[in-house]
């Protein structure tokens, strides 16, 4: 390996949205860099590189937005994103640093939408959506968080997000929300930066702009306050004020899903493909239990219910669909939600995140999240029965709440697919059960609580 490769070696695992955590990387191979941005001849430069870690054996693709200037001109409030000092293009040693950072390169990036160059045959291509004005001039302010991927706000006006695990072929998140822009649902697209990597036929997604929407809250933390709030005592109609906005929640779901189910691909799961599907989550279930034993006694609950729903025999419509639904991913500003990250689950391949899904998979992910931001307040006071009663409540009065509003606004109705909803609530945990282990193992009791707590297909009510 190169020297920037070694270094990108040890940085690379360190950071949040890097997906292989946990599993050693034997290669690192630097696949392609572009000098995107030159400030000057003391620079700073913006160095895109899409690198490839190599771990047990298959290879994962990032994306490194990379800062390089001279040695000793790293600004003192840049130290701590420094990587180490190197030969970026050869010449000079150089040191390098995250570069999501520096508000002096974030700052040219945007401006490279606004002034899109004759750059037809150029690797590394700035596309806007056509009609879209790309408001210039505010640097790009790093939103933290636990994030996938790498977000810039723009003042008032825009969000970058920088897709940090690449895969081949257009992003999800950019085709979902381009399908249904000009809808309440979403944030606009503006732009994105594509470029045409080693052994991909079709360009790939680096990055998407879209409309900031401001005076937003996500949803994820007001359940939470709302469910801390009641625990604390507060009184019953703060737990009603919740239920109106999971069923309003529950609504929006249901017109974004027609939305998309007009602009895009549906069809039809055969009796057939339902048993396909019970076995690939049984497959997906070993594999979490290979890494996660704490989840084997569970295994037999969750089995009778893919068994329950291998069975079904009425067809089930398919169609595009968010595929990672939780709270977090939808934001409230006063006019109704907004559904961000259409990208899916960021570890399941590409082609099995763009192909058809049951909504019911949607649905399925949000009720979890009910459970969660109850389960998540419990982490703090294990063995408080009462506490756990009112938590409990809470997440089951919004999962009905949500339900009832998603067949108001025209969804199929969750209360007639029982079944198959609490096999797809079952293979959602399996799968927070992993992400868990994988990044927060203090939340790893969050998804194994509800696994352990599960009953019978009675839900909601
Ligand atoms: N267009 C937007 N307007 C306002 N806030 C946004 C917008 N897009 C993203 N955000 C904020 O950024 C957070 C992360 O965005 P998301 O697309 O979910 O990234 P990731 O895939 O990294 O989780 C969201 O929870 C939200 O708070
Ligand atoms: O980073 P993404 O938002 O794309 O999604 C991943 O991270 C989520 C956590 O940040 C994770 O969601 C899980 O935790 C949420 C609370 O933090 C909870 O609301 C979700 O219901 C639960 O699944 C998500 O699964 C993962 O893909």
């Amino acid at each position: 390996m190169s020297e920037l490769e070694e270094l990108l070696a040890v940085w690379l695992p360190r950071q949040r949205w890097f997906s292989g955590k946990g599993i050693p990387i034997r290669r690192l191979r630097i696949l392609s860099r572009h000098r995107l941005l030159s400030a000057g001849d003391e620079g700073p430069d913006l160095n895109l590189l899409v690198v490839e870690a190599g771990q047990r054996g298959t290879y994962s693709r990032y994306q490194v937005m990379l800062g390089s200037r001279p040695p000793r001109a790293l600004p003192a409030d840049l130290a701590r994103t420094a990587i180490g000092v190197c030969q970026v293009f050869g010449g000079r040693a150089q040191v390098v640093y995250d570069a999501a950072h520096d508000e002096q390169l974030t700052r040219l990036l945007l401006e490279r939408f606004a002034a899109p160059t004759s750059e037809g045959r150029s690797e590394v291509r700035f596309r806007t959506v056509p009609g879209a004005r790309v408001h210039t001039g505010a640097p790009g302010r790093l939103l933290t968080g636990e994030q996938s991927n790498t977000s810039l706000v723009f003042g008032r006006e825009h969000v970058l997000k920088t897709f940090r695990r690449l895969w081949p072929g257009p992003n999800p998140d950019l085709e979902l929300n381009t399908a249904l822009s000009g809808s309440p649902y979403v944030a606009e697209p503006c732009g994105w930066i594509e470029a045409d990597l080693p052994g991909s036929p079709t360009p790939t997604t680096l990055a998407m702009l879209q409309t900031f929407v401001p005076d937003a809250t996500d949803g994820w933390v007001l359940a939470t306050e709302n469910v801390r709030s009641l625990l604390q005592g507060s009184s019953p109609e703060r737990e009603s004020s919740f239920a109106e906005e999971a069923a309003l929640l529950g609504r929006t779901t249901a017109e974004a899903h027609r939305a998309l189910s007009q602009a895009l691909p549906t069809d039809v799961l055969s009796p057939g493909e339902i048993s396909d599907l019970a076995d690939a989550m049984i497959e997906r279930l070993a594999m979490a239990t290979a890494e996660v034993p704490e989840l084997a006694e569970h295994a037999p609950r969750v089995m009778s219910a893919y068994s329950d729903f291998s069975r079904v025999d009425e067809p089930l419509p398919t169609q595009r669909v968010h595929g990672d639904y939780h709270l977090g991913q939808v934001i409230r500003p006063e006019q109704g939600w907004v559904l961000l990250d259409f990208e899916g689950e960021p570890t399941m391949p590409v082609q099995d995140r763009r192909s058809l899904s049951t909504p019911l998979r949607d649905v399925a992910g949000m009720l979890r999240s009910f459970d969660y931001a109850a389960g998540y307040l419990l982490i703090g006071h294990p063995g408080e029965p009462d506490l756990e009663c009112s938590a409990r409540a809470w997440a089951q009065h919004n999962r009905e709440a949500f339900c009832r509003g998603y067949a108001d606004g025209g969804g199929i109705d969750p209360e007639k697919h029982l079944t198959a909803l609490r096999a797809f609530e079952f293979d959602k945990a399996v799968y927070e059960v992993l992400y868990e282990a994988r990044n927060r193992p203090n939340w790893l009791r969050v998804p194994l609580d509800s696994i352990a707590s599960a009953v019978a297909p009675s839900l909601p009510g």
